[in-house]
């Protein structure tokens, strides 16, 4: 198995905090990985550390096999990594693709309208890009609608086919079925589960468990910023720690 992401004793403070807390662990390539925990329990911070948002207070991240801690945003996108977002970051007066290929090109900090630094090319390639994800996502017919007269359902596929645009090599989602009900959670999961087959990497955090258990080939579990748990979801299912992270927790 080939590492494609490594964290090595990943901590964050926020004042006297320790939001993330000595946290170490490997996500392999083509994984379908998880991270659960109760409220507050780091996820969010951690997602933030691996994808440039935040900068941790120490250690490392390595991203196929180089250190990406202390870059940018756009300078870890263009290495292939692409993340959603917990709370929904769609131009909501922009149409469904401008949303796709501009947004995607900003995520990575190329400037659509502008030629320098191979930026029309990289243009060209997302947009092209853009459509096939359109039609992946089943957004084809609403690519010229504003974004904002999408359902809420699908202004979330719209958030991941603006990430996948990217052409990530690691796809990270933050609670993407947040919001939604059976139906559509179960949709997403064989969504998920049909671009993993496919060859991506992808790291989830989510609440809903039935989603993380029913999907996840490894989970990490997160109580109070400390790893408390790595495993495939039978055994972190019936782990005495996680049980009484979640059953101490107000989750
Ligand atoms: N920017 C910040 N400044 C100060 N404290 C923060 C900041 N961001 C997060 N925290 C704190 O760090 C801890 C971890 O928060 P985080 O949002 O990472 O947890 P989470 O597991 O994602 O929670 P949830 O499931 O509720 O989204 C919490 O106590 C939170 O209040």
């Amino acid at each position: 198995m080939t590492a494609i992401l490594e964290l090595d004793a990943l901590t964050r403070l926020f004042g006297g905090l320790k939001a993330v807390d000595n946290v170490t662990t490997t996500v392999n390539k083509g994984e379908l990985f998880g991270l659960i925990g109760p409220n507050g329990a780091g996820k969010t911070t951690l997602f933030n550390l691996i994808s440039g948002f935040t900068p941790p207070t120490s250690g490392d991240v390595r991203f196929n096999g180089e250190s990406i801690t202390g870059m940018s945003v756009h300078q870890i996108a263009r290495k292939g990594m692409s993340r959603t977002f917990q709370n929904l970051r769609v131009f909501p007066n922009m149409t469904v693709f401008d949303n796709i290929s501009v947004g995607a090109l900003g995520m990575i900090g190329v400037d659509p309208f502008s030629a320098i630094f191979g930026g029309r090319a990289k243009a060209k390639e997302i947009s092209e890009r853009s459509w096939e994800m359109l039609e992946k996502v089943g957004l084809i017919d609403h690519a010229d609608d504003l974004a904002a007269n999408l359902s809420y359902g699908k202004r979330k596929y719209l958030e991941i086919a603006r990430a996948l645009a990217m052409q990530p090599e690691l796809l990270i989602l933050d609670e993407p079925a947040a919001g939604m009900n059976d139906a559509e959670t179960a949709e997403l999961a064989r969504f998920i589960t049909g671009i993993n087959d496919d060859g991506l990497t992808v790291m989830l955090v989510e609440h809903d468990m039935t989603l993380v258990m029913g999907i996840c080939e490894r989970l990490v579990v997160l109580a109070s910023g400390k790893k408390i748990a790595d495993d495939v979801p039978a055994k972190v299912r019936q782990d005495a720690a996680v049980l009484e992270a979640y059953l101490g927790g107000d989750d």
